[in-house]
């Protein structure tokens, strides 16, 4: 999810709705009956509206924001204590930020699956298709797990999320994703990588108690490094874009947060993640969509003229390794707003060790839709990609146990079977 801010919560005011007086009602018949009617239809329609933001939100309410959607009150509460309750004291109770996104949906529904309490909060922006997240939603209430709609640069939204439930984790997946497109919109990802992340450790820090953090760091930090595989000791002090900026930015961030006020903070670098229900601004999604309907794709080749590759990594696998970082953080040491102790502090890299160059990426998918590509090379723009990555995954893998196991045409196969099925409109998610 990014935070793109398009949203207030302003409570609703049925107060305003006060009948007017009219100066003349007792000079004139018709005016005073006109009046009457004013008085009881506002009646009424003050009547109405109490009687909207006491009803319970539909599980398959329309993907319209309503007024039913501002947060707060007594239900609410209900609907957020519930969702997030685990089924025994050993689970977890996690807050998933991005929950409505793509690998924020996923994981949400993993853990709820093995009885954790998970509670989640998406502000549905419009960076892409908000049907497709609405449709993410609809899926997670039918596991049980509500998704509060609201963005994460609410500050006094986040304090009563805190108050309500005592989160043991964090797991924040919400952000402004996408490499190319800071060029179009650079402050999205300054509200989204930079401000709600910060607005999100701030209630982290005051909270009682502080939970764990395992956020969403990614590949691109490792920007113009050209040793490979990646470690995560390479530097990470030339990225080659804003959003991989910002992501940096969020690492040296979530340090400090965690030196200040002994926050307990996990940071995954996730490569190129892909597979059902995924974000249709990524290439493999959107050459789908266009192969299938006949329009030219556009592959990049790097300035040399060589090959560009990616370490794509299959969305069951990330799932995997971000319950794995869950379930080894150690406690936050603060409470109180002040630390005290040394908190655990992590980066790791989750990739699949094995980069595909995207002509093989698109080979594999004309193979998968029996459909030949219209291809066109171009050469990589320079606003954001870079040629290469590959990740090396030891550290990950000796302490969270990660060990990916689908490769791309396994992982892809999976992936265009979900497309067709979810774009034939057959079934209704
Ligand atoms: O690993 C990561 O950290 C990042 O992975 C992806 O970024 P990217 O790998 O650039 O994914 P795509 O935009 O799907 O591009 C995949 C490959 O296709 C190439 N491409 C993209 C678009 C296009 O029209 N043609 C084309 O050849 C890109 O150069 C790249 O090599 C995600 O979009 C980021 O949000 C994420 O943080």
């Amino acid at each position: 999810m990014s935070q793109v801010n398009e949203h207030h919560h302003a409570p609703s005011t049925p107060g305003k709705l006060k009948p007017e007086k009219s100066p003349y009602n007792h000079r004139l018949r018709i005016h005073s009956s006109l009046s009457k009617l004013t008085l009881w239809s506002s009646f009424f329609l003050a009547f109405i509206l109490f009687l909207f933001i006491l009803s319970p939100p539909s599980p398959s309410a329309s993907p319209r924001r309503s007024l039913g959607d501002s947060w707060g009150g007594p239900h609410w509460e209900k609907r957020v204590a519930k969702s997030a309750r685990r089924s025994s004291p050993s689970s977890l109770s996690v807050l998933v930020t991005g929950a409505a996104g793509f690998v924020g949906s996923h994981v949400s529904l993993s853990l709820k699956r093995r009885g954790d309490g998970v509670l989640g909060i998406d502000n549905f922006n419009r960076y892409y298709d908000p049907a497709l997240k609405r449709a993410r939603q609809r899926l997670l209430d039918r596991a049980g797990v509500f998704v509060v709609d609201a963005d994460l640069n609410d500050a006094a939204l986040l304090r009563k999320l805190f108050d309500v439930v005592p989160f043991t984790h964090v797991m924040h997946l919400a952000a402004q994703a996408g490499v190319r497109y800071a060029m179009q919109n650079p402050q999205s990802y300054i509200h989204s990588n930079i401000a709600a992340f910060i607005n999100l450790l701030e209630a982290s820090k005051s909270a009682n108690p502080q939970p764990s953090i395992v956020w969403a760091s990614s590949s691109s930090v490792y920007g113009l490094n050209s040793k490979v595989p990646f470690s995560e000791k390479d530097r990470t002090d030339q990225p080659a874009s804003l959003y991989a900026a910002t992501k940096k930015a969020g690492e040296e961030i979530a340090h400090s947060y965690n030196h200040i006020y002994g926050l307990s903070i996990t940071g995954l670098r996730f490569f190129t993640v892909y597979g059902p229900w995924g974000r249709p601004d990524m290439a493999y999604f959107f050459f789908t969509k266009d192969i299938l309907k006949g329009k030219q794709i556009a592959i990049f080749e790097s300035p040399d003229g060589g090959t560009v590759a990616r370490d794509f990594t299959y969305i069951d696998d990330i799932v995997k390794g971000c319950l794995g970082a869950l379930d080894t953080a150690k406690k936050s040491t603060g409470s109180g707003g002040k630390k005290k102790g040394p908190a655990q502090f992590r980066v790791f890299n989750l990739g699949n060790t094995s980069p595909v160059p995207v002509t093989e990426l698109v080979a594999i998918l004309e193979k998968l839709l029996k459909v030949k590509a219209k291809k066109k090379v171009l050469p990589m723009p320079t606003n954001g990609d870079v040629k290469f990555t590959h990740a090396n995954i030891s550290l990950a893998h000796r302490d969270l146990g990660y060990r990916p196991t689908t490769d791309l045409e396994t992982g892809l196969r999976k992936f265009v079977k979900w497309y067709l099925e979810f774009y034939s409109k057959k079934t209704s998610w």
